[in-house]
């Protein structure tokens, strides 16, 4: 079988060619799935994505054409699909939900961690010559935080073993509460968690069109005007306006983010300067530096993290070969 992966990193490659126990044809193409290159996938039996590659309706109907019926991805994501049209093309979908937890949940720790020490702010400063200790760096403890983990599935579970096994007293809101988090959080109501924590951490899926702005002005003014938000779920789960007039506002004290609005156009990109960046709104945000941290959606960018979306993918594509279906299928809700 003759599989076309998108978005693969030249560092990726080997971990690619490593993993390939199924001995799988592979395409490897270096950029994200766009309108121009959908026809490296012409000759292929099945695809590959990952995040912000442009699943579609014309890109899926350019694969059905191709006699592709299988689209998978290697993300936990699967905001970047138009399920709808996949069904209707009768296209399958799979993703990975399961890969190292700790990849990510290590990013938004280090984050929240950064932020309420000020360390990036100091750094940033010594660099320049000044080595004052300003009065804006004085900080509490990790072990005094009350950190609140806003979705507390698989990574959000993870960052609160973290925070909890440093001292830290971990809060969660989730609408489906875990025995597992349990372990390590322990379950309060939206509006506990807002009011009481230091550090805000979001975990939450993006559905688009269901939660878009979950994070907007309501949610920011419950939020203590001391606290630190940080989003490595997905930016448009952040009203991104909101989040810098909170800000500015000093109705929180700073954001932590690994993914933004508009990344299709954003990431992967080299910019010159900040004037550049093609969204408004996140060049706000970006001003806000270094009470704004923005890294470029690397949370899943760890050796364990690839292995496995590598070779779970495969194993996805397995499935589907062997049994007909798979049983980390997405399929369309309405
Ligand atoms: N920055 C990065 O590199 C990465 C980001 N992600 C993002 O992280 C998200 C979460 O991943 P997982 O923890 O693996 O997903 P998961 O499905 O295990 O957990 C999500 C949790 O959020 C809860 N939830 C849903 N809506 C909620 C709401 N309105 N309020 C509170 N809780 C809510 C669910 O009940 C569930 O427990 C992914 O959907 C993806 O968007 C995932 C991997 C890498
Ligand atoms: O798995 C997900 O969902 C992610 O967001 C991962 O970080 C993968 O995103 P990309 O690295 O493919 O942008």
């Amino acid at each position: 079988m003759k599989i076309v992966c998108y978005g693969v990193r030249p560092i990726e490659e080997p971990y690619f060619r490593k993993l390939n126990k199924h001995h799988y044809d592979l395409k490897l193409v270096n950029a994200y799935l766009d309108h121009d290159n959908v026809t490296e996938a012409e000759g292929c039996d099945a695809v590959l994505v990952r995040a912000n590659c442009a699943c579609d309706e014309q890109n899926l109907k350019k694969f059905k054409s191709y006699g592709i019926n299988w689209v998978f991805t290697r993300t936990v994501g699967f905001n970047h699909y138009d399920l709808k049209a996949a069904k209707e093309l009768d296209i399958k979908i799979a993703r990975v939900p399961n890969y190292s937890p700790y990849a990510v949940a290590n990013l938004a720790f280090t984050l929240g961690a950064a932020l309420t020490r000020y360390v990036v702010a100091a750094v940033d400063a010594v660099h320049q010559g000044n080595f004052t200790v300003s009065p804006y760096y004085f900080s509490t403890e990790f072990n005094r935080l009350t950190v609140g983990i806003y979705g507390a599935g698989k990574l959000g579970a993870i960052e609160g073993k973290m925070w909890k096994s440093i001292g830290a007293k971990v809060l969660a809101y989730d609408p489906y509460p875990s025995d597992f988090a349990r372990q390590y959080v322990k379950f309060v109501s939206e509006d506990d968690l807002l009011q009481s924590s230091d550090i805000v951490s979001v975990h939450v899926p993006y559905f688009p069109g269901k939660n878009d702005n979950l994070i907007n002005s309501d949610f920011l003014k419950k939020m203590k005007e001391t606290a630190f938000l940080i989003n490595t779920a997905r930016g448009q789960l952040a009203d991104t306006n909101a989040v810098a007039k909170a800000i500015e506002d000093n109705e929180i004290a700073g954001y932590g983010a690994d993914v933004v609005i508009d990344e299709t156009r954003i990431n992967g990109h080299k910019f010159n300067s900040l004037a550049e960046v093609p969204n408004s709104s996140v060049q706000s945000l970006m001003k806000l530096y270094p009470k704004v941290l923005i890294t470029p959606h690397m949370g899943s960018f760890t050796e364990p993290a690839l292995e496995d979306m590598i070779s779970i993918s495969y194993d996805n594509f397995h499935e589907m070969q062997e049994t007909g279906d798979v049983k980390n299928k997405v399929e369309y809700k309405g």
